[in-house]
């Protein structure tokens, strides 16, 4: 499976992760927005359920992982997209610093021009659905850790769908301030 692209650029500028924007890709887990159920005798709020895992089938089990991402300098040319047909993965940030989510919609190709590219800032988590094509993850500027919740158990879960070489894509960052956090300092003059 690869894209079809004759010699094409394709210039991604990220904007800011809304839950509307990424809705058809998946959810935005972040309290903003939501109203918490007062617990623990009013010590806590919990904000319930703010996205779902889903592990597929009953062979499918619901795994907790740390990762420790290395910072890539941007801009940066991304080669392939991703998808995980059997189950969700969602990705929250421990060190309250922006990422960047690239994402296109379910299928058996994609289309170029349907890649969409998000600036998640570092209260925002990400849980992309089952079948959503996605980079993997982009952690700019500089080292980051991160909650990662997804499938484990028997089955292929990972198929990876490289760009065509005729098509450069290269993830850039609005050149406005995104309205989550300022990754100007992530741009550097390509080498
Ligand atoms: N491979 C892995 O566990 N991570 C990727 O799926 C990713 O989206 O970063
Ligand atoms: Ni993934």
């Amino acid at each position: 499976m690869t894209l079809d692209g004759a010699a094409h650029r394709l210039e991604l500028l990220a904007q800011p992760l809304t839950p509307e924007a990424f809705a058809e890709f998946g959810d935005v887990i972040d309290s903003t927005g939501h109203t918490p159920i007062q617990i623990n005798d009013g010590m806590t709020e919990r904000y319930h359920a703010l996205a779902r895992v889903d592990v597929g089938n009953a062979e499918g089990e619901a795994l907790i992982n740390l990762f420790h991402a290395l910072p890539y300098t941007l801009p940066m040319r991304l080669l392939s997209m991703e998808r995980h047909p059997l189950g969700s993965q969602a990705f929250i940030p421990l060190d309250n610093r922006a990422f960047l989510v690239v994402v296109a919609p379910r299928g058996e190709a994609i289309d170029p021009k349907d890649v969409r590219a998000f600036i998640a800032s570092g209260t925002q988590g990400v849980n992309y659905h089952a079948g959503v094509w996605h980079h993997s993850l982009i952690a700019p500027r500089e080292a980051a850790r991160f909650l990662v919740v997804d499938r484990g158990g028997p089955g292929h879960n990972c198929d990876v769908l490289p760009f065509s070489e005729g098509l450069t894509v290269v993830l850039d960052v609005a050149a406005s301030e995104a309205k989550t956090q300022p990754l100007k300092a992530a741009v550097t003059t390509a080498a």
